[in-house]
């Protein structure tokens, strides 16, 4: 079997993932919600000064998001490749990815909750009422 764990092969992959990052970004509609939404929630988090552990929360659940949307544009288009009839099988797939993504953004919203409710009330309160939540 040819070794491909050189840096050539790395560099290719890496490519080759970047040129799919590209064209599903592109060609998924979803993404036009999904992207200026992640950037807003940087934006706040940085308006609210979230500390270290928030952003690894806001990353990791943006992360989520991304890549069950990402996964489902590639079973969308394995899926137009394998057959445009009507088929049960491609049926369930696609409607499990779907449901994937569905998950993942009812995680981003419960995480948001979690994760900007104190922050957000802090900005909210502290200059009038001198009144913090604390920082949990
Ligand atoms: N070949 C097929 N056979 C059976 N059902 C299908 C087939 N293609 C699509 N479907 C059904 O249509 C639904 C929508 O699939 P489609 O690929 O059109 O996604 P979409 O709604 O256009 O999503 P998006 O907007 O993310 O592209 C699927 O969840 C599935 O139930």
């Amino acid at each position: 079997m040819k070794n491909k764990m050189t840096p050539q092969g790395w560099l290719r992959k890496f490519r080759l993932a970047l040129t799919g990052l590209i064209w599903a970004v592109r060609s998924e509609g979803s993404f036009r919600v999904h992207l200026p939404a992640a950037f807003f929630a940087i934006l706040l988090a940085q308006f609210l000064r979230f500390d270290t552990a928030r952003w690894i929360g806001l990353v990791i659940t943006i992360g989520i998001v991304l890549v069950a949307e990402l996964f489902n544009t590639a079973l969308e288009t394995l899926a137009q490749a394998v057959d445009d009839q009507y088929n049960e099988h491609i049926k369930h797939a696609l409607d499990v990815a779907s449901a994937a993504v569905l998950m993942s953004s009812v995680v981003a919203v419960v995480a948001g909750v979690l994760l900007y409710w104190t922050p957000f009330w802090n900005w909210w309160l502290l200059p009038t009422g001198e009144v913090s939540l604390g920082t949990h």
